[in-house]
């Protein structure tokens, strides 16, 4: 069964948009782990568009499940990292331009410097995963750097028309699959949502999703400790068919 790590990126979105105090991530962190949450994930993102030091430091004192930190792999990021010590850290791709993460980390293309870094983090007992599109080039080279963990990038899927999404389905089953081949540990996330999560929670060995916009957006109606215990009821329960509709909670 996947347990469920919140992102909690756009609480801060909404503190940045007034350079305010509030929403505070750090007291709505303790609220998703309220609503069941199995980990709390935020992006510290160079830009600090909406994640602040400050966030990730006060997190680590107050969280207590598990603190996932997405960070892009840079000399500043592993300072921070090695400083705040996170559960785990997630390595992603980042661009200043984007409105959010547009695809995986390009494992295969920088496997040497990765490889560098992945070791200077797990030797600080920081546990890695690389966040990578389901391909197996870039699987086989992040097993060559030594991580333990990928995150599988759902965004296709989570874009895919309708009639595509099975096939971008089978990609990420079979992403799973070599990847546990491999001996790497597997979970996944980008873009998922309360309609379209189920089936990617019943791939099997799926370890943990990572979700935040469409919990934040839910919470808005229904409070956040609500819409993390509608979200853990889906992947607890999922569905394996693979034709959508909605199941509302
Ligand atoms: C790496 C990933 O999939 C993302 O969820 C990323 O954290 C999104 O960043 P934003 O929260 O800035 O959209
Ligand atoms: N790594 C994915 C993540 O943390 C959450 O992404 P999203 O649900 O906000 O798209």
């Amino acid at each position: 069964m996947a347990s469920l790590g919140v992102n909690i990126d756009h609480i801060a979105n909404v503190r940045q948009a007034r350079r305010a105090v509030e929403p505070d991530p750090v007291s709505y962190a303790l609220l998703a782990e309220l609503g069941g949450a199995d980990g709390i994930t935020v992006h510290l993102r160079e830009d600090r568009r909406h994640i602040q030091d400050r966030d990730v430091e006060l997190l680590r004192q107050t969280v207590r499940s598990r603190l996932n930190l997405e960070m892009a792999a840079t000399a500043e990021m592993e300072a921070i990292a090695l400083h705040i010590r996170p559960d785990m850290v997630t390595l992603v791709p980042e661009k200043r331009q984007e409105v959010t993460t547009e695809g995986g980390l390009d494992v295969a293309g920088q496997q040497p410097a990765l490889s560098a870094l992945v070791g200077a983090l797990q030797d600080a007992g920081i546990g890695v995963s690389l966040f990578v599109d389901a391909e197996a080039s870039q699987l086989e080279a992040c097993r060559a750097t030594g991580a333990r963990w990928v995150e599988l990038h759902t965004g296709a899927y989570a874009e895919a028309s309708w009639s595509l999404q099975p096939a971008e389905l089978a990609r990420l089953t079979e992403g799973s699959f070599i990847a546990r081949s491999l001996g790497l540990r597997v979970n996944a996330g980008h873009g998922l949502t309360y309609q379209n999560v189920e089936p990617i929670a019943a791939i099997e060995g799926m370890e943990e999703l990572n979700i935040g916009h469409t919990i934040v957006a839910r919470a808005l109606a229904v409070g956040l400790e609500e819409a993390v215990r509608q979200m853990k009821a889906l992947i607890q329960n999922p569905r394996r068919d693979p034709l959508f509709g909605s199941r509302q909670l």
